[in-house]
C-alpha cells in the first residue's frame, strides 16, 4: 500500500486555504496515478517538493483572472496544480494520450474543478482550431524550447506569454534556440526564478512573450518544390504582423 504524502509546512503558505484540495490531488497521484502508470512509484514520496510545490510557485508569473493552456499535462502538472492554487484562473489541459486524458478528466471531477478546467485530447500543434488563444501557455518537461515555441506561441494570445518550466539547462537552451524563437514571433526569452525561499531549488521558468503573430507561409506556386512546414524550417519562413 502507498503511504500518502504528507504536505510540508510550506505547502500551507503556497496553497493557503486550497491546501486540502491540493492534498486531495496529491493523494490521487500517489494512488491512482501510480497504479495507472502516470507517476513513477519513486515519485510518490516526493510529490509535494518535486511536483506540487515546484509547479504552484509559478503562479507568481500568472496575472489575475488569466486564461491558461497547459500543453502536455501528463498527470496534470502544472495545469491541475495551477487550477487548485488559483481559483481565479481558467485552465485548458492539452494532452494527446487517451490514458492520461481519462485520468485528467476523472481528477478534474473528483476535485470539483469542472467549471474552470477543460481537458482537450490532442497534440498542441493540432488543437489550434479547438481552443481559444490563452493569456498564458505553460509546459513542463514536454520538448526543447524551439519546438515548444512552435507549438505553444500559436496558442498564446498576442502579448501573452509562454511559461516553460525548465531545469538547469534553461540558459543553454535559450542560447541555442533564441533565433528560432524570434522567427516564431517570440520576444527575447527571460529566465525567472520562482519560489525563492519556499522551494529548494527554486523553480526555473523561461518566459517568452508572443510579441509578433507569425502567419504560416503562403503556398509556393506549383512546380517550385514542396513547401516546407514551419517546424522543418525552424519557423523561419513565415510572415509576421504585430500582435
Ligand atoms: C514527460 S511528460 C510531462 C508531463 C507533465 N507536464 C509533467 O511535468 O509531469 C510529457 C508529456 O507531453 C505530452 N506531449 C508530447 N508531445 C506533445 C504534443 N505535441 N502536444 C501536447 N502534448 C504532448 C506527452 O503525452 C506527455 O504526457
Amino acid at each position: 500500500m502507498t503511504d500518502l504524502p504528507v504536505p510540508p509546512a510550506v505547502a500551507s503558505v503556497v496553497f493557503g486555504d486550497r491546501l486540502p484540495l491540493a492534498a486531495r490531488y496529491a493523494s490521487l497521484l500517489a494512488t491512482d496515478g501510480v497504479v495507472r502508470g502516470l507517476i513513477g512509484p519513486r515519485e510518490a514520496p516526493r510529490l509535494w517538493d518535486r511536483h506540487l510545490l515546484n509547479c504552484a510557485v509559478m503562479t507568481d508569473l500568472i496575472p489575475s483572472g488569466a486564461s491558461v493552456i497547459d500543453v502536455g499535462s501528463g498527470a496534470g502538472l502544472p495545469g491541475i496544480v495551477l487550477a487548485v492554487a488559483r481559483p481565479d484562473l481558467s485552465v485548458v489541459l492539452v494532452e494527446p494520450l487517451a490514458r492520461r486524458t481519462a485520468f485528467l478528466a476523472e481528477v478534474v471531477t473528483a476535485l470539483g474543478l469542472d467549471a474552470v478546467v477543460t481537458v482537450v485530447r490532442g497534440r498542441a500543434e493540432e488543437v489550434r482550431a479547438a481552443v481559444d488563444p490563452a493569456d498564458v501557455v505553460t509546459a513542463r518537461a514536454v520538448a526543447p524550447l524551439d519546438r515548444l515555441a512552435g507549438w505553444c506561441l500559436p496558442l498564446t494570445a498576442p502579448g501573452g506569454r509562454l511559461l516553460a518550466l525548465k531545469g538547469a539547462s534553461a540558459s543553454d537552451e535559450i542560447a541555442e534556440h533564441q533565433t528560432a524563437i524570434g522567427r516564431l514571433g517570440g520576444a527575447t526569452p527571460v529566465v525567472r526564478q520562482c519560489g525563492v525561499g519556499l522551494v529548494d531549488p527554486p523553480t526555473t521558468v523561461v518566459e517568452i512573450v508572443r510579441e509578433r503573430v507569425v502567419e504560416p507561409a503562403s503556398p509556393r506556386p506549383a512546380g517550385r518544390g514542396r513547401r516546407r512546414s514551419s517546424s522543418e524550417s525552424g519557423g523561419g519562413r513565415g510572415t509576421t504582423r504585430r500582435g
